[in-house]
């Protein structure tokens, strides 16, 4: 008999967000009257194959257990770190999962989550049993700049493409992958960089424009739009 696969979500949530410039961590901010960390966390309760949601919240946090409150299947724990990897590796050791449990990580920054691309990158990483993550192609010209503000050249978009969250990967694989590029001194910014640095090579699936991540000051207006 085929068991049922265990995911659980994790949330880093301990950031300053200060490229948002909000006056406190932008995940507390209000849209629509609830902090984006509870519209990010209730996105992922929206589908019910997920069996909890660990959110990682800094040591000296005091808002997660108002802006979580009353929320099913989320615990919240404050083992952020000095980076987004190091919040995910102290969150994956906190939760000691089985290395075969799917973790799932998304951004508290990412309230505007589709039920659709969460239903589809699950649906992906299970039925082809491989990691995966949800991105957008790059949609305009990219340009690489020469640091005076000028431009030196013009890249090809070709097969670029912009990574978002959730990013769903075995939970002992992403543990290892984690590690090793800690000992390696590589700093990544998302969890598919760690695995490709291990040698994994994850799947895109088509992401959506509505999971853009809230960064800069005049990304609330747009999120409270869409959300
Ligand atoms: N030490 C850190 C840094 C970031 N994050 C989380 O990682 C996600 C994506 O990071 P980003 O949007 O860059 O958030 P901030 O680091 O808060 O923003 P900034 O870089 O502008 O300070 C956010 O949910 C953020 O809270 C985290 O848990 N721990
Ligand atoms: C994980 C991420 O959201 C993918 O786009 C992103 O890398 C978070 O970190 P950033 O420093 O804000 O790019």
């Amino acid at each position: 008999m085929n068991q049922k696969p265990l995911i659980v979500a994790i949330v880093p949530a301990a950031g300053i967000g200060q490229r948002a410039s909000a006056g406190m961590p932008k995940q507390y901010c209000l849209l629509r009257g609830a902090p984006m960390l509870r519209w990010s966390v209730q996105t992922l309760l929206a589908d019910a194959r997920i069996a909890q949601v660990r959110v990682a919240v800094a040591a000296d946090d005091t808002r997660a257990a108002a802006a979580l409150d009353g929320l099913e299947r989320t615990v919240w724990r404050p083992c952020g770190g000095p980076s987004r990897a190091a919040t995910v590796m102290a969150a994956l050791r906190d939760a000691v999962l089985p290395e075969d449990a799917w973790v799932l990580v998304h951004d508290a920054a990412r309230p505007g989550l589709p039920a659709q691309s969460l239903g589809e990158l699950i649906d992906t990483c299970l039925a082809r049993r491989h990691g995966a993550i949800l991105a957008q192609a790059v949609p305009d010209t990219v340009k690489r700049a020469d640091g005076n503000g000028m431009i030196a050249r013009t890249v090809p978009r070709d097969g670029l493409w912009l990574a978002q969250t959730p990013q769903m990967f075995p939970a002992g694989l992403l543990l290892s992958a984690l590690d090793k590029a800690q000992d390696d001194g590589v700093e990544v910014t998302d969890e598919a960089s760690a695995m490709e640095h291990a040698g994994h090579a994850p799947l895109l699936v088509q992401g959506s424009k509505r999971n853009f991540k809230v960064t800069w000051a005049e990304d609330f207006e747009w999120m409270e739009k869409w959300l």
